[in-house]
């Protein structure tokens, strides 16, 4: 089964808009759970422009699913994990002023900084995840860090994939072949959408979660968000997705 995570981070976007609590981060994820998602991803930045440092702290209190937390190690993030103990951490090397996460790791040139942040958040109890371009020597030489499980940057097959899925999911069914061999679980996101999804999900074998937020909360303003959730989540299921 593949899981879907949903990310929060516009949700709190909106919120930040005004100052005050409306949408309510909480409630929303709450609901996002009751309408079906099996976790929640956020991507704290160090500007705190959507989500906060304290949002994270008071999601893990509400939330019931998976807490899955994005980010780039740096010290204040993990300061950030180390306290919340997320169930799931997934290192992703932004810059502090990417607008949004534009690149893999390279896990050859990190292996050796990458081995020791694992093992300090797998100490915690936390899953560990590395975020990569479908590349089958980035897979390897995140296998030699201990990591859970890689997520895919999907960026490029969501651009790719109206001129052709095939071709566009080429590079990461054989990056999943070799994360499979080394026994590395898999989870994919970025741009992923209600057009893209079902594909991926039928032709990436062994893909255990996504992490789906700012297409999935744009068509929550057309489609309502418990319809949107849940139709993600039969682009997750084998049915086919009617809009
Ligand atoms: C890791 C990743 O792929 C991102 O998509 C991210 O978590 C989204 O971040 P923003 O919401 O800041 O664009
Ligand atoms: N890890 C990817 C993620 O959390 C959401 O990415 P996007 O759907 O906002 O592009």
């Amino acid at each position: 089964m593949t899981k879907l995570s949903v990310n929060i981070n516009k949700i709190a976007t909106l919120r930040n808009a005004r100052g005050h609590n409306r949408p309510n981060l909480l409630q929303a994820a709450r609901d996002i759970e009751r309408f079906g998602a099996q976790g929640i991803t956020v991507h704290p930045r160090p500007d705190e422009r959507h989500i906060r440092y304290q949002d994270v702290r008071d999601l893990k209190a509400v939330v019931s699913t998976e807490l899955n937390v994005e980010g780039n190690p740096t010290p204040d993030f993990l300061d950030l994990v180390r306290e919340v103990r997320p169930e799931q951490v997934t290192l992703v090397p932004d810059a502090p002023d990417a607008i949004t996460s534009n690149a893999g790791w390279n896990t050859v040139q990190h292996q050796d900084y990458l081995r020791s942040i694992v093992a300090d958040l797998k100490s915690l109890g936390c899953r560990v995840s590395i975020f990569l371009d479908p590349v089958p020597e980035l897979v390897q030489a995140a296998a030699t860090t201990g990591t859970d499980r890689i997520e895919l940057y999907t960026e490029d097959y969501a651009r790719h994939y109206h001129a052709g899925p095939e071709a566009a999911l080429r590079p990461y069914r054989e990056a999943a072949a070799v994360a499979r061999q080394l026994g590395l679980g898999l989870n994919a996101g970025h741009d992923l959408d209600l057009d893209n999804l079902a594909y991926m999900h039928h032709n990436l074998p062994g893909l255990q979660e996504v992490s789906i937020g700012h297409a999935l909360v744009c068509d929550a303003l057309y489609l309502g968000l418990e319809n949107t959730v849940q139709l993600y989540r039969r682009c997750l299921s084998g049915l086919k997705s009617e809009k």
